[in-house]
């Protein structure tokens, strides 16, 4: 018998802890221990790995994690009722388990880790989008993070790995697709958790590249984009009008016509301009 077996069902913890989900907060947790197992071996081999994770509410996918034999897991959680909770999953791993109560978009986790480190997540969507787009785009590559396995509204994993020329094409694709391999590895319906939310879930793993696809500055290939999508329906040269006098130029020269929409220009290109932007 593991340790993961001799802790209490995921229904009792949330009983015994007072744990009513708070939407606030983004409270939908995974109480089946099969699916959080299904998810923590999507992250990938975790043996030699310390792994970083986000929002573990009552502990589900932590659980998940040590048991698929994370060297060490860093938990960083909002919600001080939950400490209680990973207190337990805390003593039955030994020294594996370190709980952080704090804000993720405040707290450095670095200090905590040594590398190789994954990250791994079921994180409220909005604070997952705005943490996965700061993991892409640090001045400096490789990032500290080999892969990120986090879960998504299926709508905004969509976003991450959409192609040119789809709706779902944009600043998300874009980011993730320069520096990382982004996938789809599991969809999941809203009844796998706890309360249901309104909407279809799908965990996305990104594995970072040793080298971005293409040369670029991060931040001007962030601003490019950002303000090419902001009106994707305009023309690139009116879309981008206010970021250079001679944006037509600059578009042709990157092999973009002035009068394509962003969603038609791909990686390579977007990747071009930021080229011409920061030698201009
Ligand atoms: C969708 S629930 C998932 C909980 C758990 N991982 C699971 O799968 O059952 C999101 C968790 O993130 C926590 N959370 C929300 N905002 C956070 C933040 N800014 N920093 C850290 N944790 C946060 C919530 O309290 C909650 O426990």
């Amino acid at each position: 018998m593991s340790a993961i077996d001799d802790l209490p069902p995921l229904r009792e913890v949330i009983d015994t802890h007072g744990l009513s989900a708070r939407k606030s907060l983004g409270q939908n947790f995974l109480l089946d221990l099969n699916l959080t197992a299904k998810i923590a071996r999507r992250a990938g081999d975790l043996t030699d790995c310390d792994v970083l994770e986000i929002g573990p509410g009552p502990g589900g996918l932590t659980r998940g994690l040590l048991a698929e034999g994370a060297r060490r897991v860093l938990a960083i959680e909002k919600d001080e009722r939950c400490m209680s909770a990973l207190a337990e999953i805390e003593a039955a791993y030994p020294g594996q388990l370190k709980v952080i109560n704090g804000d993720a978009l405040e707290v450095d986790p670095l200090s905590h880790l040594t590398p190789p480190i994954r990250v791994a997540a079921n994180l409220p969507y909005n604070v997952g989008t705005e943490l996965l787009v700061r993991w892409l785009t640090p001045k400096e590559w490789p990032p500290f993070w080999q892969s990120l396995t986090l879960m998504f509204q299926r709508e905004v994993a969509e976003r991450i790995t959409a192609t040119p020329g789809s709706k779902a094409y944009g600043r998300l694709a874009i980011l993730s697709q320069w520096r990382a391999n982004a996938n789809i590895v599991m969809s999941l319906p809203p009844g796998a958790f706890s309360p249901p939310p309104k909407v279809h879930s799908a965990v996305v793993h990104l594995t970072a590249l040793p080298e971005p696809r293409y040369p670029a500055d991060a931040d001007t290939l962030s601003r490019l984009v950002a303000a090419a999508f902001n009106q994707r329906r305009k023309m690139l040269r009116a879309a981008l009008k206010g970021q250079a006098p001679d944006i037509e130029d600059r578009l042709l020269a990157a092999g973009i016509q002035p009068t394509e929409r962003a969603e038609r220009v791909s990686l390579e290109q977007f990747c071009a301009l930021a080229r011409i932007f920061k030698e201009s």
